[in-house]
């Protein structure tokens, strides 16, 4: 994708989180987009950088109101970003004042819709398909064939949740990392650690492709809430308590909708300088 120089006067952002699933947005709308695996990476380093889980970069969309790249701390693109999209969904809403805006991903159209208070946002169909997850083989992905028994679910990105007894107790960096690079998954997956509280009650921990531990992945309480679901053991509209906070997540016919909190943290510039510019 072409991009544009670093403009002389520095690089302005915007820090947002979702239940403590932190970003830094960059707004280009109305321009051509900035980011590279090197700015990712740069600005993502949380000693020499900003820091953030996610990077999310708007720029103008020519079927949807505003489109949205992905990008993690390593530099590699995410897929889907659940909260980051509810942070921008209702950004762009509180500042036009409309109660319903497209999104367009790389996952697809998305719709975000206020509601009351609560924004919600459309993370799409999830992908039930080994294919479309993706994963290495035509195995049941009900039941993959690792150690723990995972579900594995593709809402944009790929998730394999697995169902434990107790979440505080699990190691999510020890039991994480190595799932994300198992071979059953070519392009490395997200991992969710899932404590079933009730019909409609779920405890999730997160260890996320590209990133590490989060206090909350939204397409990954997405893909939680319809793993659990498919099992048998919820209903089709779930409260999720993971490390930052709450997230609901309601599983539709035209997709998975998620709302939760979100929190406008600062505006700032990177200067030029830094950015080596
Ligand atoms: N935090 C994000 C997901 C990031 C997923 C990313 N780590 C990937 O490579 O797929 C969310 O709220 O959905």
């Amino acid at each position: 994708m072409q991009t544009r120089a670093i403009p002389s006067n520095g690089l302005p952002f915007r820090k947002m989180h979702g239940a403590g699933n932190d970003f830094v947005i960059l707004d280009s709308r109305g321009m051509t987009p900035v980011c590279t695996p090197e700015i990712a990476r740069k600005i993502g380093d949380r000693h020499r950088g900003v820091g953030f889980d996610q990077l999310a970069e708007i720029r103008d969309g020519e079927d949807a109101d505003i489109v949205i790249d992905f990008w993690n701390s390593d530099g590699s693109r995410a897929g889907a970003c659940g909260n980051a999209t509810r942070c921008i969904a209702w950004m762009v809403m509180s500042e036009t004042g409309r109660d319903a805006i497209s999104i367009r991903t790389t996952r697809g159209m998305l719709a975000g819709r206020m509601i009351g208070d609560e924004v919600w946002v459309n993370m799409g169909p999830p992908q039930l398909t080994w294919q479309e997850v993706p994963l290495a083989g035509d195995v049941d992905l009900l039941h993959l064939p690792l150690d723990g028994d995972p579900v594995a679910v593709g809402m944009g990105n790929p998730h394999a949740v697995f169902f434990v007894e107790d979440a505080e107790a699990v190691d999510v960096a020890g039991r994480g990392a190595p799932v994300e690079r198992d071979p059953l998954f070519p392009e490395a997956t997200n991992v969710e650690f899932a404590q079933v509280r009730g019909r409609n009650e779920i405890r999730m921990r997160v260890w996320e492709r590209g990133t590490g531990i989060t206090l909350a992945c939204g397409s990954g309480a997405c893909a939680t809430a319809v793993a659990a679901h498919q099992r048998g053991l919820t209903d089709a509209k779930v409260r999720m308590e993971v490390d930052g906070g709450w997230l609901t997540l309601d599983w539709r016919e035209d997709g998975v909708w998620m709302t939760g909190p979100v929190a406008h943290v600062f505006d700032a510039v990177l200067t030029a300088d830094w950015l080596g510019a």
